[in-house]
């Protein structure tokens, strides 16, 4: 088996790049999206609806966990893997954005974060070395450093403070876990808010430390479309070359085929399950909501160029019926479906990046979302 961390690429066309990436659980094929399964579930489905739909690697958070039902149990049940019955890679998220964005009382030291349980409300604290070994509890194959999402449109000061200190966390969480244990990887987070100055000064620190790989974070946090693109082509390239680089939260189709473009190789957001529970379905033809009338006697397909269960076996007719019946059969096919979506993209682009052709079928996309509001 090939080292876990080892990444090769295979084909680049612009600064897009097709590529493998080993891991404990086995290689993953990039440009990938990893579909979000907060509390050891990837919502309604099981993981023979992960394999049928060919999802690759998942993503699991580390607070929801820790929080309930606690990652002792879990590693006791063997870990997210044994627990879950899934097989393949897993990437946690450190817990520190969760913290943040759920959490209630929060406090930030240069020792770690407090907060108080969403739950609960008992109080609790995430240092690097605790988000470290909740990941570990947890099995996972690549593990997210404990860092400060700055939100977004804090000022300059505050943002270079913290990315320092993000820096230092960063750190403590590699001495946590170093290189090369036990096949498992450790991805260091760019700081730095909308500044491109600062976040240049996060890229260049964190490069210091041997991560595996390198995520860009505190994007996708209420900026438009074109503020995130910008920092994110300033940001990517910043990054080394033969690592991969992962772009946390993001996105709809269109940023995720932007940051491709933009040589961002890792993907997750939930979009495509959240959206499923709430009927908005994304299609080779832009995206729908199954509630409007128009399908209520449509007997077509969701999606006829889609692959998935659902379009194969049900019509249009009957996905409407489902969701206004509020049936739960109705979250199970809508997810497969937006999930299938998602990850038969990241085939398209996989290939069209080993043929040259990505740029068309960017456009191909953009055709069929640029008026349906992403
Ligand atoms: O800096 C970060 N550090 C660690 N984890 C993150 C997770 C993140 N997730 C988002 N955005 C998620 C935005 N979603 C878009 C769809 O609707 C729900 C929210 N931005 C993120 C930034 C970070
Ligand atoms: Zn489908």
């Amino acid at each position: 088996m090939t080292r876990p961390g080892t990444f090769q690429i295979l084909a680049r066309d612009g600064a897009a790049r097709r590529g493998t990436l080993e891991t404990a659980h086995g290689t993953v094929q990039t440009p990938v999206f990893m579909p979000v399964g907060t509390q050891a579930s990837v919502k309604s489905i099981d993981p023979r609806d992960l394999d049928e739909i060919r999802a690759q690697i998942v993503l699991g958070n580390t607070y929801h966990l820790y929080m309930r039902p606690g990652d002792e149990l879990v590693a006791q049940m063997g870990g997210l893997h044994g627990f879950a019955a899934w097989d393949r890679p897993v990437l946690t998220d450190s817990g520190g954005f969760q913290v943040f964005s759920l959490a209630g009382l929060r406090e930030i030291t240069e020792n770690g974060v407090t907060f108080r349980s969403h739950i609960d409300g008992s109080s609790h604290i995430f240092t690097p070395e605790k988000a470290i070994a909740i990941q570990q509890n947890l099995g996972s194959d690549i593990m997210m450093v404990l860092d400060e999402c700055v939100a977004y449109g804090t000022e300059y000061d505050y943002t270079a403070k913290s990315l320092e200190m993000t820096t230092r966390w960063a750190q403590r969480c590699r001495d946590a876990h170093p290189e090369g244990q036990n096949g498992r990887l450790v991805f260091g987070i760019v700081q730095g808010g909308f500044f491109e100055d600062l976040r240049t000064r996060s890229a260049q620190q964190l490069m210091e430390i041997p991560f595996e790989g390198f995520a860009i974070g505190g994007l996708s946090v209420g900026e438009s479309p074109d503020e995130m693109r910008q920092l994110l082509a300033h940001t990517a390239p910043l990054l080394p070359d033969q690592k991969p680089r992962y772009l946390m939260g993001v996105g709809t189709p269109m940023d995720i085929l932007d940051g491709v473009a933009l040589g961002v190789d890792m993907f997750d957001c939930v979009l495509p399950t959240r959206n499923a529970r709430n009927g908005t379905l994304f299609t080779s033809f832009g995206k729908i909501n199954i509630k409007q009338a128009r399908f209520r006697d449509d007997p077509e397909p969701l999606d006829p160029e889609c692959d998935c269960y659902a379009c194969r076996t049900f019509s249009r007719a009957y996905l409407r019926h489902l969701y206004m019946a509020r049936e739960l059969l109705s979250y199970r096919l809508n997810t497969l479906h937006n999930l299938r979506f998602y990850l038969r993209m990241m085939e398209e682009v996989r290939d069209a990046i080993g043929q040259g052709t990505f740029e068309q079928l960017r456009a191909r996309y953009r055709a069929a979302y640029e008026q349906s509001e992403s």
